[in-house]
């Protein structure tokens, strides 16, 4: 079994709705098994013009390889209507595999850690949330010590969650 996160992002549609169902394909998936999910949150876009998101987390372990993890990621984001577009532009549903145990991975189609990760409250905020000791394994620091560096700012707890 591995320890893995995937972060969820929404703009478009009714995200939550979508979110939740996202949440509940996955949890469906055989080899995956929730830990812990993270509260959503409203964040202000990065990127080009666009309503705001709905962000979370939520921790895993898993019992698929990280390409085929990629795989249903991507599977279940056609799945929610995705259309891609313009590189950071709006979207119905976005999945990002953030981390996976303490791998470390530069291929063409995936690399792991998310390589953004770090910059974006968006995710370092619900991250937080859930697994505020995980040591992100390139810089060796824990999340809840990452999370510090970024502006938090954009990023509103959900309250009606
Ligand atoms: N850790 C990862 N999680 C998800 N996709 C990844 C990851 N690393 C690389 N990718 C690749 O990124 C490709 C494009 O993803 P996507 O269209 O969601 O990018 P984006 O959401 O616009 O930008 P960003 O990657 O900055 O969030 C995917 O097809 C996948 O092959
Ligand atoms: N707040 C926020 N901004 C974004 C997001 C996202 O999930 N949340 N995803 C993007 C493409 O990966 C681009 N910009």
């Amino acid at each position: 079994m591995h320890d893995s996160v995937i972060a969820l992002g929404s703009n478009i549609g009714d995200s939550l709705t979508i979110l939740e169902a996202a949440v509940k394909t996955l949890h469906k998936v055989p080899g995956i098994t929730y830990k812990n999910i993270s509260s959503w949150y409203r964040t202000k876009a990065v990127g080009p013009p666009q309503p705001d998101y709905l962000n979370g987390c939520v921790n895993c372990l898993v019992d698929i390889e990280p390409f085929e993890l990629l795989k249903i990621l991507l599977e279940t984001e056609n799945k929610f209507g995705r259309e891609r577009k313009e590189r950071w532009g709006a979207r119905t549903l976005d999945l990002d595999l953030l981390l996976y145990d303490d791998l470390i991975l530069d291929s063409p189609t995936l690399q792991v850690p998310h390589p953004r990760m770090l910059e974006r409250a968006f995710v370092m905020v619900p991250l937080a949330e859930i697994v505020p000791d995980w040591v992100e394994p390139i810089s060796r620091r824990a999340i809840k010590e990452l999370v510090k560096e970024v502006d938090c700012s954009g990023v509103c707890l959900l309250t009606d969650n």
